[in-house]
């Protein structure tokens, strides 16, 4: 079976939940006390799809601010980006525009974009209306999902989506 390498980052303010929506789905772990990502983070993880594996390649950036110039190292030649916010956090959705921005300025032009709404499970101290999110991934044509990376709600889903986003657009271009 062949194999298709694929760069993602994962992008998105510090404490969303990035990491942990990465260890959920490389490792199917949570855990309540991780630390703050220091530069950036590479696991990787090879699914079936279709036909094909694909192998993600993942970058998790960190989200501090003083870490935000190294971004553009992880999201140029990447074939999918993840915005994660935390739906309990207003500002970690204005930060995420922020971040559609620039990717739309500076990012590849190809680049497929899912925003994660994060910690799902705190649905009862929700800040962002999950139709707000939604909207507003639909007018920019992005993958759109809330997730728990604590209860595992989702994660999985996030993933499969982009692979099959992925395989769309090599039937595409190979037409
Ligand atoms: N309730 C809940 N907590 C979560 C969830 N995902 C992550 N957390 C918690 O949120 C905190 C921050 O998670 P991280 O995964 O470190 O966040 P991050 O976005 O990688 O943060 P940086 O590395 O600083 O960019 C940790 O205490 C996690 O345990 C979730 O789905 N639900």
């Amino acid at each position: 079976m062949a194999i298709r390498e694929l760069k993602v980052c994962l992008l998105g303010d510090t404490g969303v939940g990035k990491s942990s929506i990465v260890c959920r789905f490389v490792q199917d772990h949570f855990d309540h006390n991780v630390s703050p990502t220091i530069g950036a983070s590479f696991l990787t993880k090879t699914v079936p799809c279709g036909h094909e594996l694909h192998k993600f390649l993942i970058w998790d950036t960190a989200g501090q601010e003083r870490f935000h110039s190294l971004a553009p190292m992880y999201y140029r030649g990447s074939a999918a980006a993840v915005i994660v916010y935390d739906i309990t956090k207003l500002d970690s959705f204005q930060t995420l525009k922020k971040w559609v921005k620039e990717l739309k300025e500076h990012g590849p032009e190809d680049i497929i974009v899912a925003l994660a709404g994060n910690k799902k499970d705190l649905g009862d101290i929700r800040e962002v209306p999950m139709k707000e999110a939604k909207d507003f991934a639909e007018s920019i044509a992005a993958i759109f999902m809330e997730t728990s990376a604590r209860n595992a709600v989702n994660v999985e889903e996030l993933f499969q989506k982009i692979s099959k986003c992925l395989s769309l657009d090599v039937g595409s271009t190979g037409t």
